[in-house]
């Protein structure tokens, strides 16, 4: 049976860490700020955003909230950016995904200033994570790199399936797992002999979106399993892209949904936050 790595339990452990981390910058009369832009109502990123505004308050992080009608026109979007930008106050800026039709998610991602930019969604970042320099990288895999370290759970030298390619979890994913010097393959929905790779992973790292794909038939024998998938299933029940129940069976770790990557992608982003007004401090 697999041990469970809690995401919740070192999601606390961390907002210790990091509410120390605060308090030390607070003497140098520094307040990590963090913009949230919100556009529209989409009902799960309403969720998120809660809970990245409950956390980020009780740790003591300045936290502002833009929500933005679902209409709202890309012009006016990129003018509150710009105003961001300037604000000497704000550390870290995100826009929220997905975006309305009418919004162009690259071109707003990539007027927030690079240094500002705590997703790593810009051009800049990415070239930053690939070309081997320092910069801001995205939380979801940030999150489950520290979850893998909290368990103790050697990345390096391992062989690493990343399943997924989406911009926001499996390339960063991918690229922070190069970093880390495990050995890194990219897995999609075009794979042939899914299975066949997936059993070769010593670290197995799941993010394609579809409910309880991954089967016990493929992950290889004492695996750590990382679930990034949410979905509904069709009793409405949030699941992962993982067969919770199968998996557990046969992996040596596994992560659950919820209460696995969710709050460790929160933790992802806090974190930037605060290396960012560490960076501010020193100036
Ligand atoms: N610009 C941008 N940056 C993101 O980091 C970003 C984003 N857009 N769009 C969507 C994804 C998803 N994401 C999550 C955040 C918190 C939970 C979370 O708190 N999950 C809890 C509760 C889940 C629930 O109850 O629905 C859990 O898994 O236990 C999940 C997912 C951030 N994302």
């Amino acid at each position: 049976m697999a041990v469970i790595m809690d995401g919740k339990v070192a999601a606390q452990q961390a907002d210790q860490e990091f509410a120390m981390r605060i308090q030390k910058l607070k003497q140098q009369n520094i307040i990590p700020g963090l913009a949230v832009i919100l556009i529209g109502d989409d009902a799960a990123s309403q969720v998120y955003v809660r809970n990245k505004a409950r956390r980020a308050r009780k740790i003591g992080i300045n936290y502002q909230l833009h929500r933005l009608d679902r209409g709202i026109t890309q012009e006016a979007v990129l003018q509150l950016i710009t105003q961001l930008n300037q604000d000497t106050q704000v550390d870290g800026i995100m826009v929220q995904m997905p975006v309305p039709k009418q919004i162009d998610a690259n071109a707003v991602m990539n007027a927030i200033l690079p240094q500002k930019d705590v997703d790593g969604f810009s051009f800049a970042n990415i070239g930053r994570l690939w070309g081997n320099a320092a910069g801001n990288f995205p939380a979801t895999p940030r999150g489950v790199l520290r979850l893998l370290r909290d368990y103790h759970i050697t990345i390096e030298g391992q062989q690493a399936v990343v399943v997924g390619r989406s911009d926001i979890v499996g390339k960063p994913m991918a690229g922070l797992l190069l970093k880390n010097n495990s050995t890194v393959t990219i897995a999609h929905s075009k794979t042939q002999n899914l299975a066949q790779v997936t059993q070769q992973a010593d670290l197995l790292i799941v993010a394609i979106g579809q409910a309880e794909f991954i089967t016990a038939d493929f992950v290889k024998p004492g695996a750590a399993v990382v679930d990034v998938g949410m979905n509904h299933n069709a009793a409405g029940k949030l699941v992962g892209d993982v067969d919770f129940k199968s998996v557990k069976q046969i992996a040596g770790y596994l992560t659950p949904v919820p209460g696995g990557v969710g709050p460790m992608t929160i933790t992802g982003l806090l974190e930037q936050v605060i290396v960012l007004a560490e960076q501010r401090a020193t100036l």
